[in-house]
Formats: C-alpha cells, sequence, structure tokens
C-alpha cells in the first residue's frame, strides 16, 4: 500500500528513514555523503570539532570503511571545519579514543570498533548524531554483526523504541536513518524494523509500483537525505520487504559467463585463462574470489612464484615466470598494515591481479578492474551478484567469469531464479590458441580437457612447483582442506548443488598441484579416530560378554 505522508506539525518532525536498493557500482557512496556534507556546511552555528559526531556510517569491512574515509576526505576538503574520521578493527584504540576526544564530524566505523568506543570511549560525543547510514546493510547482518549494531542502536538511542523514549521526555531527536545495499532483500528487516520507522523505500521492487514510478537512484527525484520533512514521497509499511523480490539488478554493459572445467584442470584452466587475458592485453586488472584464507594464500604463491618453460620440455634453462603482472592477496587473517598495503596497492596499479576471498566482495571500488573471476562458487546470489559488481561500475565495462565443475551446474538455475543469466565461456578456443612443446598452434582434434596436452603439461609444472619446497606443500595442504571444509559449509538449497559426497578428493588435490590426497585431519585427530575404529570393532564381542559378567 501506498501513502502519502501529510506535512504534519506539531513540530519534531522526524525525516523519513530511507531503504535504498540500487546496481553496484552506481554511486551509492556519493549518493549519501554528498548531501550529509551539504547540510553539514550550512549548518548555523558552524560545526565545530566539540560537538562531536553528526554521521555514522557503519560499514561491514576495515577495507570499505577506507574508502568510505577517503570519498569523505576529498568531499571536505573545502570545509576544513567539518572533520571525517575513522574507527576499525585492527587499529590502534589508544589513537582512535584520542581522534574521538577531538572529535570527529563524519565517522565511519565497522560495528565491532565502533561498539567498544561506545561502551569504553567516555569522551566520545554522540549526542549531536543526526544520520546513521548502514552501508551494505545486508552484509553487516550477514557476518554477524546483528546483535553488535542492536548495541550500537541501544547505546545511540536510535533503537525505534528508545526514540519514542526520548521523546517523551521532550528531547528533539531529528535523527535519519539509511540503510543501502545492491541486494536488500527480506534479511534486513530485523534491522529495519529496529533502526527505521516508516521508511522511504528507494529503488525497492520498482517493478512491482502500481504507479509505475521508477524510483531507482539513477532517475529518483527524493534526495537520499533531507533537512526536514518531505511532502509527496512514496512511502510504504515497514514489512514491505517481506514481499520484495530478489532479483538483483546487474549493469546492463557486463558480460557474464561461466567455464565448465573438471575439477582435477581447474587451476591449470585458471592459469591458462589468465595468461591468455593478459596477452590479448598487457594492461588488465583482475579480481580472483576464491573460498577461503589459506586457499588466497596458496593461489598468490602460484600465480606469483610459477615458472615455466614456453619451449620444448627439456628445454628448462629458459624458464621465465607464467604471469609477468603483479599479484596482490587480501584476506581476513592478514596483518592489518598488509591488508592495507593490498587494498592501495591494487587500487593504485595499472596492471595487476587481486586474489581474494569476500573480504572485497562488497563496496570496493578498484578503479579500472575489466574482469571478475569466480573460481570458488560464491553462495548466495546476493554474493554473486556484489563479486560481480566489482567490474562494469558508473559505466565501464566490464567481464566476469565463474568456474563451474560439471556435477555443480545446477548453481546456473539458482543464479536464473534471482534474475541473472550466464551464457558459456569458449575455453577450447583459448586453447586451441596455446602452442604445445613450442610448436605453432593449429586446429586440433577434440579431445577431454585432462588428457590435453597443454593442461598437462600445465599440471606437471605446477605439481613440480609444488613439490619443490617445503613451505608451498604445506600451503598447498592447508589450502585443500579449508577448501573442502568450506565446501561443506553450504548452506540451505545449495547444499543440494555443492555437495562435497560427489567430489573427487585425489581431483580436489590435483587442483591444488598435490599429486595426493592429504589428510583432511590432523594427525592426533587421526590416531583417535584410528583408536575409535579399533574399538568399534571390538565392541560387539565385548557387548557379548557383558550378560557373562551379570
Ligand atoms: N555522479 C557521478 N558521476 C561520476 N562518477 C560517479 C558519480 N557518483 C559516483 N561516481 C563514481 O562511481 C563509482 C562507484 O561508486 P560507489 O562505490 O559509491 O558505488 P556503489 O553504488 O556504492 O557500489 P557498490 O554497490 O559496489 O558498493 C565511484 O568511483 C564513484 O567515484
Amino acid at each position: 500500500m501506498l501513502l502519502r505522508r501529510p506535512r504534519t506539525p506539531p513540530y519534531p518532525l522526524r525525516p523519513p528513514s530511507r531503504l535504498v536498493k540500487a546496481a553496484t557500482g552506481t554511486g551509492k557512496t556519493l549518493a549519501y555523503l554528498a548531501p550529509i556534507v551539504h547540510l553539514l556546511q550550512m549548518r548555523e552555528p558552524r560545526v565545530d570539532r566539540t560537538h562531536g559526531t553528526f554521521a555514522l556510517v557503519l560499514v561491514p569491512t576495515r577495507e570499505l570503511c577506507l574508502q568510505v574515509y577517503g570519498i569523505a576526505q576529498q568531499l571536505v576538503h573545502r570545509f576544513h571545519w567539518i572533520v571525517p574520521g575513522y574507527v576499525m578493527g585492527g587499529e590502534n584504540r589508544a589513537k582512535e579514543k584520542a581522534r574521538l576526544r577531538k572529535g570527529i564530524s563524519i565517522l565511519i566505523a565497522t560495528p565491532g570498533r565502533l561498539l567498544d568506543h561506545l561502551q569504553h570511549t567516555a569522551s566520545f560525543v554522540y549526542s549531536n548524531l543526526r544520520w546513521i547510514v548502514f552501508d551494505e546493510a545486508d552484509s553487516i547482518l550477514e557476518l554477524g554483526f546483528g546483535k553488535a549494531v542492536e548495541d550500537i542502536l541501544e547505546h545511540l538511542g536510535s533503537r525505534n523504541g528508545a526514540l519514542d523514549q526520548n521523546k517523551n521526555k521532550g528531547e528533539h531527536i531529528r535523527r535519519q536513518n539509511l540503510l543501502l545495499s545492491a541486494t536488500l532483500n527480506e534479511k534486513v528487516n530485523r534491522l529495519a524494523k529496529i533502526s527505521l520507522k516508516n521508511p522511504v523505500m528507494i529503488g525497492l521492487d520498482d517493478q512491482k509500483k502500481p504507479s509505475g514510478k521508477s524510483n531507482t537512484l539513477g532517475n529518483s527525484h527524493t534526495s537520499l537525505l533531507s533537512d526536514d520533512d518531505e511532502d509527496g514521497i512514496l512511502e510504504k509499511q515497514n514489512d514491505i520487504l517481506e514481499h520484495a523480490v530478489d532479483d538483483f539488478k546487474l549493469p546492463a554493459q557486463l558480460v557474464q559467463r561461466y567455464v565448465k572445467v573438471s575439477c582435477g584442470s581447474r587451476l591449470a584452466v585458471l592459469l591458462s585463462i589468465l595468461k591468455s587475458l593478459f596477452e590479448r592485453q598487457i594492461s588488465q586488472k583482475v579480481v580472483i574470489f576464491l573460498s577461503t584464507c589459506d586457499s588466497v594464500d596458496f593461489h598468490h604463491a602460484v600465480l606469483s612464484q610459477l615458472e615455466w618453460s614456453s619451449g620444448p620440455q627439456l628445454d628448462m634453462d629458459k624458464k621465465q615466470k607464467f604471469l609477468s603482472c603483479k599479484v596482490f592477496r587480501l584476506h581476513g587473517n592478514m596483518e592489518q598494515d598488509d591488508r592495507k598495503k593490498s587494498f592501495l596497492g591494487f587500487g593504485s596499479e595499472k596492471s595487476a591481479i587481486l586474489v581474494s576471498t569476500d573480504v572485497a566482495a562488497r563496496g570496493l571500488d578498484f578503479p579500472k578492474v575489466k574482469y571478475i573471476i569466480q573460481y570458488d562458487s560464491p553462495g548466495e546470489a546476493s554474493e554473486y551478484v556484489h563479486r560481480v559488481g566489482r567490474t562494469a561500475r558508473i559505466g565501464e565495462k566490464g567481464e566476469a567469469l565463474l568456474f563451474l565443475q560439471p556435477i555443480e551446474l545446477d548453481y546456473l538455475k539458482d543464479l536464473e531464479s534471482h534474475g541473472v543469466s550466464l551464457t558459456e565461456y569458449p575455453f577450447q578456443k583459448v586453447l586451441d590458441s596455446f602452442p604445445v612443446n613450442g610448436q605453432k598452434p593449429h586446429k586440433r582434434k577434440i579431445i577431454s580437457l585432462d588428457m590435453h596436452p597443454w593442461i598437462m603439461s600445465l599440471q606437471r609444472s605446477l605439481e613440480g612447483f609444488v613439490a619443490g619446497e617445503d613451505a608451498t606443500k604445506k600451503l598447498a595442504r592447508d589450502a585443500f582442506c579449508s577448501w573442502v571444509r568450506a565446501y561443506t559449509a553450504h548452506r540451505g538449497e545449495l547444499k543440494k548443488i555443492f555437495m562435497v559426497k560427489k567430489l573427487h578428493l585425489g581431483h580436489v588435490a590435483r587442483s591444488f598441484g598435490l599429486k595426493e590426497q592429504p589428510s583432511l585431519v590432523g594427525r592426533s585427530h587421526q590416531v583417535q579416530l584410528k583408536k575409535r575404529k579399533e574399538q568399534k570393532r571390538e565392541q560387539p564381542a565385548k557387548r557379548r560378554k557383558l550378560p557373562s559378567k551379570k
């Protein structure tokens, strides 16, 4: 039901909160930061550091925190009296406390660290807080920050109930909350219900709007933030999200494909595709998504160190790097300094590969990324959307490639049910373009991928590389174990598609350059298992003995 909000004194009016859904790379950050800066610079009396925080932006990852802070810094450079700042996990608490004591007008934060300061930094002034923005709102909840967010809202007095209490006390709180994501769906209902009252939906399920009005970021006439209550804006009930469609909008210019690869040849195929990409265009920026931190470390080592002889097999002295570009890695187990270096380093390179977990999937705006490779499947369709959204931003071209094993092809149907459809990548063509044993490429008979001379020779090099050093072998083994664990962790309907039972673990090992399948459990655990098995074997005999004991 669509309602018109009447202009209703008595004052204080509460500016409507917003739920904003717009495709990746359409400029949501500026859409909320620019009005905040605009309204703050107009404020009389002038904003002062002693007034504390006016706007709070909550983000799910440290990298996104740095990115939003960078944009805020650029926006306020003419208004020196507005001070942006950030607090986030991994940073020095004492320094953050000192900055909060001085006063931060626009604060960007990750939920855990913000809650920490709300509980322990007495000098943190937030009595003038006017806006709370949840950027990537659905992800904040999915990452398990739900409780932290509830506690934060409680502290800030911004839970719906708390607001009413404050109103009763006669305090004129004119606070506006905003939830944004490219994939807002019913999952944010809990957050919406505790933090928003009569929210205005922007860009949500606009196909369904009876009025036919499209209210997306691009063509909306409704400003994301207002200093006053608005008349004539579309408003719906809080429970609208329960009926919101899970269809996701992707940039129209994004080319989306999948490549069907048998498990054992996955890594050789990944390397071949990367080589072909960088041969086609020397300046490339590629992001590769993997499922675990250990897997990122291993693949980073392979992509940055693997050497190879392009001539005949015995021509080993002519070895050169298989890929000559810079390779960065990013995941949550890295030291904060290394994380920062990778994030800033990949952002500033013209040609490079970033190997990452989903820590890079949300909101990051690396310039000129042309290619996204999802080497490990993302799981939920919403994660697919955010990963591919790192390319084709703000109208630029971009391509995305999803790796699937033949047993996983049903995942395409799952994506299709969310309005995402992919076409097959012509990998055979790429394969035929490579020379084998120094011979020029020519049209070859179609043979199975695993038996293709290029793939076989690349696989031998990989296995040699992994076996070459104990440290690399350990990286491969750890990556293998974590990968299998992650594969078992798919949830809900996806468990029926990504079934660990269907995997051939020997082939999985091959995809980590291992000739043999490592044990999935530690040595001590193995000994315990063996003991238990032996005990089990003995048990029937023991049971049989029991009656005679009586
Ligand atoms: N009006 C504009 N004109 C040109 N470029 C813009 C405009 N607004 C934003 N941009 C640029 O578009 C890019 C994407 O913006 P942003 O990161 O805010 O997208 P987003 O919608 O938040 O994406 P995601 O959903 O992935 O987080 C940024 O590089 C930003 O500088």
